[in-house]
């Protein structure tokens, strides 16, 4: 069932045309990453998803419902943190709950246990890492009672290492969890490694280019980066990319 239907949508700035005739649909439980050349429109699109900015043309819909311009329909996670300083971890992970109006804090507690913070429940967030605050605010995300949530670039700040962690971390919340993610990221094999769906946008005006169905089995695990099958489909997807950026 297609929880977010993005039906011919177009985005203008100034007479600038950054999207064009875009669709899109994202399942119930799907995991869907996009990629695209540098300024392709991806963060354009995450912000009319939002409803932070209005499309010049065509319809949002989530679950049914219209949301062209409508905040707080999704959860999003940015790609720095955003964090509020003033609360510690466990009074940030209820936040998206607070707002609305549906709170589990025994849930919460489990959440941030598993993430391996449970002694850092009552920090705040200049006292952690930039990992573990990237662990918070998508516990936080999780945790929000939005059908979809949107994650731009979520580990773009990070190192490779701690980076190669998160993403073993998030698949193994996430297929726990099954919630609905759209994935914004400039990463080719980050995207392979977490996603069922990769979608390719062109260059300026974005537009879905190509989309491919990725049938590694689940759970996956990180030996799966070293596979032939792995590096057979990242040559693929790279192949595909490399086109638009000529
Ligand atoms: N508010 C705005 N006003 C004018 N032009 C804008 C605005 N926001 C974005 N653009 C332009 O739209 C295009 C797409 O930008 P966007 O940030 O969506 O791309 P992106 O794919 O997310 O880029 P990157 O991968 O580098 O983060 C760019 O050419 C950008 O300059």
């Amino acid at each position: 069932m297609s929880v977010l239907t993005i039906q011919d949508i177009s985005k203008k700035f100034a007479d600038v045309d950054v999207i064009k005739h875009l669709n899109l649909q994202v399942n119930e439980g799907e995991f869907v990453s996009i990629l695209g050349p540098s300024g392709s429109g991806k963060s354009t699109l995450f912000s009319l998803i939002g409803g932070i900015l209005t499309p010049d043309e065509g319809t949002i819909t989530l679950k049914g419902e219209k949301i062209n311009s409508q905040t707080g329909a999704v959860s999003y996670m940015p790609q720095s943190p955003s964090l509020l300083p003033w609360r510690n971890v466990l009074q940030n992970v209820l936040l998206g709950q607070e707002l609305k109006g549906t709170k589990d804090t025994n849930k919460a507690v489990e959440m941030i246990e598993k993430a391996g913070l449970a002694e850092y429940i009552h920090s705040y967030p200049h006292e952690l890492s930039g990992g573990m605050k990237q662990r918070v605010s998508f516990i936080r995300a999780l945790l929000s009672p939005q059908p979809i949530i949107l994650l731009d670039e979520p580990f773009s700040a990070l190192d490779e290492l701690t980076r190669l962690d998160m993403q073993k971390w998030l698949l193994s919340i996430w297929e726990n969890n099954r919630r609905t993610v759209l994935f914004v990221t400039h990463n080719l094999e980050e995207a392979l490694f977490l996603s069922d769906r990769i979608v390719i946008l062109s260059n300026k005006p974005a537009t879905i280019a190509a989309e491919f169905v990725i049938p590694f089995a689940r759970p996956r695990k990180e030996e799966l980066l070293l596979d032939d099958g792995f590096l057979q489909w990242k040559r693929k997807i790279y192949y595909e990319l490399k086109s638009f950026m000529e």
